[in-house]
């Protein structure tokens, strides 16, 4: 398959109908699937942390009231050393064994027991340990005079520098008499990591892999899970030292219920340890609380996808099948409207619309294969007619010759369809003579809706001929139809045409007006309204003469009918060279002729007559040698207001001819009409 090919039918894949359709239901089916798998693990997250968030201050408290009671505890330890302490040990010098001779294990409890005077006097130290502090007398002078002053405990910490000594927690108790009086103090420390002070839960670097830290008011780290951390600043920690700080800046306590806060990657979850003015705080990751529900979130997710992906697929497959027909139809829908595809299948079976849908272009493309048969047929028809048909055969459209029968081509001078296309202006002689036809054929088109005339086309070698033309539009009333024309060679038709009317109204021999032509001018010469005021003027309408020659009948007889032939034809040409162009010379039979000169006066007409008179007798007719001298008789009428009737006119005109022979011929004579 070509890189064109391949490319069509990836396109045609992507404008499919299955394919749309699935698209259709896959992006909504994806998105709602991702949103509702997103919405959930959301809140799910959310309440998972508001969880967390709860039992990691519940153990947070736990925590801390286990310290605040290892605290208690202590300081219940040093309220029984106090106990023990009477007045009188305070007076004398005395060993811890005398005074705490039962209380060893209480004592045991504290690195140091220092003993105080109420009056402030240091007596004694008992001290476990080797190594205390350096400043720890400072410490212990602190905690003594607080204690002096006010009668309450007191607790300090921490109390040492880390790493090079052990850090201490100090607590102070009074020591009272009978009576409730004053009568000293105890100050004793122990290790800030004593066993006694931190139970194993708390002491242990972290609390279920959270880090764990406790610090003072002053924001110094009492535990952290790092030793070099030890009594620095929460303020100073990296991640979530910020945090810390701001709880501690704060004022007040969070409580000893524990509380929890969220910041933009950890969930801090805090507890106060009341009795000594701590805080323990559990610093838990975001990311890894929280990463179980992410990772069913993105499981979740990646199974919505997949499920989308497979409905998809499954809405694909259905529709592929639901679409089959749709496809084949189309396919067979393709072969109706290009019929010369390759043969289809037969029409494809389906129920419901598309059953309908079917059987509705199944009935639309039977319907166009019998229009198309009978287009067929008619074209056939049309096809014989124009190459068959005896007269020319034309169809224009805007003014473009469309269709031209063999025959219109062979009168054209052109071969069968070399004219298609041509522009209709090419049939004619000239560019006036089509801009005629054109106003020609509106005009009649309009008048009576279509075309009868004759017009004279060209030839393709330049001549001419003339043709009768039908035409009328192909469309009544749509031009874009076109127009049918069809035409006959009429040039011959007209020729005898022309020639018939021209013997009807001449004489063969001479070329001049036969009598009837001659008698209808005279009619029409009759008919003319005269002015009344010019019916006194004589010949106002003109005058007639009546020619008859004298001694014609002795050419014929003397040198045959021929020579009396050529004899008429000289007598003619001269009449014709006698008088004007509007005059009328007509030979009314034989010898006899007629002169119709209109508005010409009696002088005039007198002048004409005898001129003729002289000119044909002196003819020189001359006939295998011998001369033949003629001569003329002329009648002479005038056509005055009482000349009507043809019949008269040429009768009065006749009678003055027989006049003028009986008088002696060759002469003229004048005949007036009575009214
Ligand atoms: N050659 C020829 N002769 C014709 C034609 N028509 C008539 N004629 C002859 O013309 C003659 C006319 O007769 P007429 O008028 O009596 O002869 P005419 O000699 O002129 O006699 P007048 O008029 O009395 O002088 C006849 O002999 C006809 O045969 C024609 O067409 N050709």
């Amino acid at each position: 398959m070509s890189r064109f090919g391949l490319a069509g039918t990836v396109l045609r894949f992507f404008h499919a109908l299955p394919f749309r359709v699935g698209l259709a239901a896959l992006v909504p089916a994806l998105l709602a699937s991702a949103l509702g798998v997103l919405y959930q693990s959301q809140r799910c997250e959310q309440l998972a942390l508001a969880q967390l968030s709860q039992s990691q201050a519940a153990d947070v408290a736990l925590l801390a009231s286990l310290v605040e009671a290892r605290a208690e505890q202590t300081r219940s330890w040093l309220s029984v050393l106090a106990h023990a302490l009477t007045p009188a040990q305070l007076n004398r010098p005395v060993t811890p064994a005398e005074v705490w001779p039962t209380q060893r294990s209480a004592l045991r409890v504290f690195d140091f027991v220092d003993v105080t005077r109420g009056d402030g006097v240091p007596l004694w130290r008992h001290a476990q340990a080797s190594l205390l502090p350096a400043d720890l007398e400072s410490a212990v002078a602190q905690l003594r005079a607080q204690s002096l002053a006010d009668g309450q405990d007191h607790v300090l910490a921490p109390v040492g520098r880390w790493p090079t000594e052990k850090p201490l927690v100090l607590l102070s108790t009074a020591v009272r008499g009978p009576g409730g009086l004053l009568q000293g103090v105890l100050v004793a420390g122990l290790s800030l990591y004593s066993s006694q002070l931190m139970p194993p839960l708390v002491s242990q670097s972290t609390f279920q892999g959270d880090p764990l830290l406790i610090y003072n008011a002053e924001g110094r780290i009492l535990h952290h899970p790092q030793a070099a951390r030890l009594l620095g600043m929460v303020h100073d920690e990296a991640l979530w030292g910020p945090a810390l700080a701001q709880s501690l800046g704060e004022g007040g306590g969070v409580g000893s219920q524990g509380v929890s806060r969220q910041t933009e990657q950890h969930l801090i979850s805090e507890a106060d340890i009341p009795s000594l003015q701590w805080r323990m705080a559990r610093i838990s990751r975001l990311d890894t609380v929280l990463a179980p529900y992410r990772e069913m979130r993105r499981q979740a997710l990646g199974l919505a996808a997949l499920a989308a992906v497979l409905g998809a697929l499954l809405v694909l497959w259905s529709l592929r099948h639901l679409t089959r027909p749709l496809a084949l139809l189309r396919r067979r829908a393709r072969q109706v409207l290009d019929r010369s595809a390759p043969a289809a299948s037969d029409w494809p079976q389906a129920s419901g619309e598309v059953g309908e849908l079917i059987t509705t272009l199944r009935q639309i493309a039977l319907a166009q294969d019998r229009e198309h048969h009978r287009l067929r047929v008619m074209v056939g028809q049309l096809e014989a007619i124009l190459e068959h048909a005896s007269i020319g055969i034309v169809v224009t459209r805007h003014r473009t010759l469309e269709l031209m029968g063999h025959q219109a081509s062979a009168m054209l001078g052109y071969a069968p369809g070399e004219l298609h296309g041509q522009p209709a202006r090419v049939l004619y002689p000239s560019e006036a003579a089509y801009a005629e036809l054109g106003q020609q054929v509106r005009q009649q088109f309009q008048e009576r809706g279509y075309f009868d005339g004759e017009l004279m086309f060209r030839r393709q070698d330049g001549s001419d001929f003339w043709v009768h033309m039908l035409g009328r539009g192909v469309v009544p009333d749509d031009p874009e139809g076109g127009t049918i024309w069809i035409f006959d060679d009429i040039t011959a038709e007209r020729e005898a045409r022309r020639e018939l009317s021209w013997s009807a109204t001449h004489d063969s021999l001479t070329g001049l007006v036969n009598r009837r032509e001659l008698e209808a001018r005279l009619a029409r010469q009759l008919q003319t309204e005269l002015p009344a005021a010019s019916w006194g003027e004589e010949g106002s309408r003109g005058c007639l003469l009546f020619v008859d020659l004298d001694h014609f009948k002795s050419i014929n007889d003397g040198a045959g009918h021929a020579a009396g032939d050529v004899a008429l034809q000289q007598v003619a040409r001269l009449m014709e060279a006698q008088v004007r162009q509007s005059d009328t010379v007509g030979r009314l039979g034989g010898d006899e002729f007629a002169l119709l000169l209109p508005a010409c006066s009696v002088q005039r007409a007198e002048r004409i007559a005898e001129s003729l008179c002289r000119s044909i007798a002196a003819l020189p007719l001359v006939f295998e040698g011998r001369a033949y001298p003629i001569g003329c008789s002329i009648g002479l009428v005038t056509l005055d207001h009482s000349s009507r009737e043809v019949r008269e006119v040429l009768h009065a005109a006749d009678m003055a001819c027989y006049q003028a022979k009986r008088s002696g011929r060759n002469q003229v004579a004048q005949h007036a009409l009575t009214a």
